[in-house]
């Protein structure tokens, strides 16, 4: 089976000279459709790089990054768009969520912007709204939602269509544990619909919903684990405690 995303001795190089930044290096990745990866590590370790890399927002300065079997720096520009509008979902903290439209606005936008027709995007998006608890609420504007809501309605955007690939930067950031977890399980249940899912993270305890625990340290990646080791022996690996 050919893996959703697959990062081949990916490195990321910022600046040159005294200001070089290593910020990934000889990074190796795979992870297959049903899959949800989690990438812990401190601050500055290369987490949100890999994401944007494997989210072909950002171009590594070398390795090979492949979404589907494709890799992306034999693709044209063109074709990359492409890819990142039908293929990738991305999770951000702050949802990007645009206030002039509505909750199923947001979620039909990228469809309408790849072709499809209104009336059809909107029913793809009610569809997924409505998976997601957020029937009643289609019709409200984001300042009209609380943060968890709101969330949902970035899943919702980055799961429809025909997605391979979602990628989640501490997508619970900004929410209560209740909230956090919730939507955790909704990340759970849409990657074992088919979807690769890699997610960024600080919290163990919310790692702990992945699959597998993938550790960075000065953009290297240092380990992996397999929940349910269990948030305590994550702590432990990540601490080295
Ligand atoms: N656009 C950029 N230009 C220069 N350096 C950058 C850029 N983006 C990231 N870096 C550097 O690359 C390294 C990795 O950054 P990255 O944001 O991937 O880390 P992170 O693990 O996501 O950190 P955090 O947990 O604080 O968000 C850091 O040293 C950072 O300063």
């Amino acid at each position: 089976m050919t893996a959703r995303l697959e990062l081949r001795q990916v490195t990321k190089v910022y600046g040159s000279g005294p200001t070089e930044v290593r910020a990934l290096e000889q990074a190796d990745l795979v992870v297959e459709g049903g899959e949800l990866v989690a990438i812990m590590g401190p601050s500055g370790s290369g987490k949100s790089t890999l994401l944007t890399i494997a989210g072909s927002l950002e171009q590594a300065t070398s390795g090979q990054v492949l979404v589907a079997g494709t890799d992306l720096s034999r693709m044209s520009g063109n074709d990359r768009a492409r890819m990142r509008r039908r293929a990738i979902g991305y999770v951000f903290q702050d949802f990007n969520l645009l206030a002039g439209l509505t909750a199923a606005e947001n979620v039909a936008l990228p469809l309408e912007l790849d072709g499809v027709r209104a009336r059809a995007a909107r029913g793809i998006a009610l569809r997924a709204l409505e998976e997601l608890g957020l029937s009643a609420r289609a019709g409200r504007y984001p300042d009209e939602l609380s943060g968890g809501e709101r969330q949902r309605v970035a899943i919702a955007r980055a799961v429809v269509g025909d997605r391979q690939l979602l990628l989640a930067d501490e997508p619970t950031g900004a929410l209560d544990s209740a909230t956090g977890e919730a939507v955790m399980r909704l990340l759970r249940a849409t990657c074992q619909g088919g979807i690769a899912g890699v997610m960024v993270t600080h919290d163990a305890q919310l790692a702990s919903w992945a699959d597998r625990v993938v550790f960075l340290r000065d953009g290297r990646i240092v380990d992996q684990t397999m929940p349910p080791a269990g948030p305590e022996s994550l702590l432990t690996a990540e601490t080295g405690r």
